[in-house]
């Protein structure tokens, strides 16, 4: 772990405030990719969606960059945006292009570490080098670094070469998709970390528990309907699974997420085998990243590194969903 301090690498550790609760940086790089070229509200600079020109540094052991790839992989544009994938080791150079193991390397310029992306986007850049990164190739710079921009980028403002059929943000249902992201992100997808990362008791309890309350609410919600906003998948369900995929191979163990496992709960693991046959999402998944990451990086939680062999998962398995409504 580490950050940049105008334009330098420091090495540090993971923040907590003095409750000794996990603290979340804010992304910097907040503009978008728009279908005309225009600044979003409130940003001055502009970015015109065109094929070939952006790319996204992910890693795959994120849960976060994991979102990115799932749109990228639906939305059909996997020939119209690159990608470099980082190695799963996040060590004291933060993320790094060491191209083994699944990895890429950096594709475009080769260089060795993601925090020289962050520093050649802006040489006196201070803050986190975290994935994804959406970075346009014409203006070498970084657009955004916040996965949940990122996503409502890919699901339409590519639209004239992607799969334009497909809306996982649809008019009709956004303040509903708002409502449940409103407590699956705090509760569920940070909820995992503010409990695995809390350095007092206090703090992991009072994580914990919002955590299972609010994986509890979803499974109620789940008992009921197909996916989260009703019959259509939508960027909710996207956004809940890449925590789920992680859940018992990882949060369980790890970040001690261990009051029930996600397979204990009959609604939620049966949708998350729904959502993981969906074409093109399984091989957004790859579980040696998300073990030997986790695992393997948080020397704070886990000094020897070692990576659990199990549990045994097969998300493949046939589920059980097809009993409630699914939109055409
Ligand atoms: N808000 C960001 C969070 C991204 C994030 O925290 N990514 C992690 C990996 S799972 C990371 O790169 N951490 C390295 C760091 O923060 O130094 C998003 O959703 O895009």
């Amino acid at each position: 772990m580490g950050l940049l301090i105008e334009g330098r690498w420091q090495d540090r550790p993971v923040a907590a405030d003095s409750g000794g609760r996990f603290v979340r940086a804010e992304a910097q790089w907040r503009d978008r990719v728009t279908r005309d070229g225009a600044p979003a509200e409130g940003r001055k600079r502009g970015f015109k969606a065109e094929p070939g020109r952006y790319h996204l540094y992910v890693s795959l052991a994120c849960p976060w960059a994991h979102r990115t790839l799932i749109f990228r992989a639906l939305k059909k544009l996997e020939a119209i945006i690159s990608v470099s994938v980082v190695h799963h080791f996040m060590g004291e150079n933060g993320w790094t292009f060491k191209a083994e193991d699944g990895a890429t390397g950096d594709t475009l310029y080769g260089l060795d570490f993601l925090h020289q992306i962050y520093a050649k986007a802006d040489p006196a850049y201070s803050g986190r080098a975290s994935v994804p990164v959406l970075w346009d190739k014409h203006q070498q710079t970084i657009v955004n670094n916040e996965s949940s921009e990122i996503i409502r980028m890919l699901n339409s403002a590519f639209d004239e070469w992607g799969d334009a059929s497909l809306d996982f943000y649809p008019p009709a249902l956004r303040a509903e998709i708002d409502k449940i992201n409103a407590l699956v992100y705090p509760a569920i997808n940070n909820g995992v970390y503010r409990t695995g990362f809390a350095t007092t008791q206090e703090a992991y309890e009072e994580a914990f528990g919002e955590l299972f309350s609010a994986l509890d609410t979803i499974e109620e919600r789940l008992s009921k309907q197909r996916y989260l906003a009703g019959e259509r998948i939508t960027e909710a369900d996207w956004r809940l699974f890449t925590t789920l995929v992680r859940f018992d191979p990882v949060y369980v163990g790890h970040f001690k997420c261990n009051l029930r496992r996600i397979a204990d709960y009959p609604n939620l693991s049966n949708y998350l085998r729904d959502l993981h046959r969906v074409p093109g999402v399984s091989g957004t998944v790859n579980l040696h990243h998300i073990k030997s990451h986790y695992y393997g990086s948080h020397k704070s939680i886990n000094p020897t590194g070692i990576v659990p062999v199990g549990p045994e998962l097969d998300y493949a398995a046939p589920h059980d969903r097809d009993r409630f409504k699914k939109a055409a």
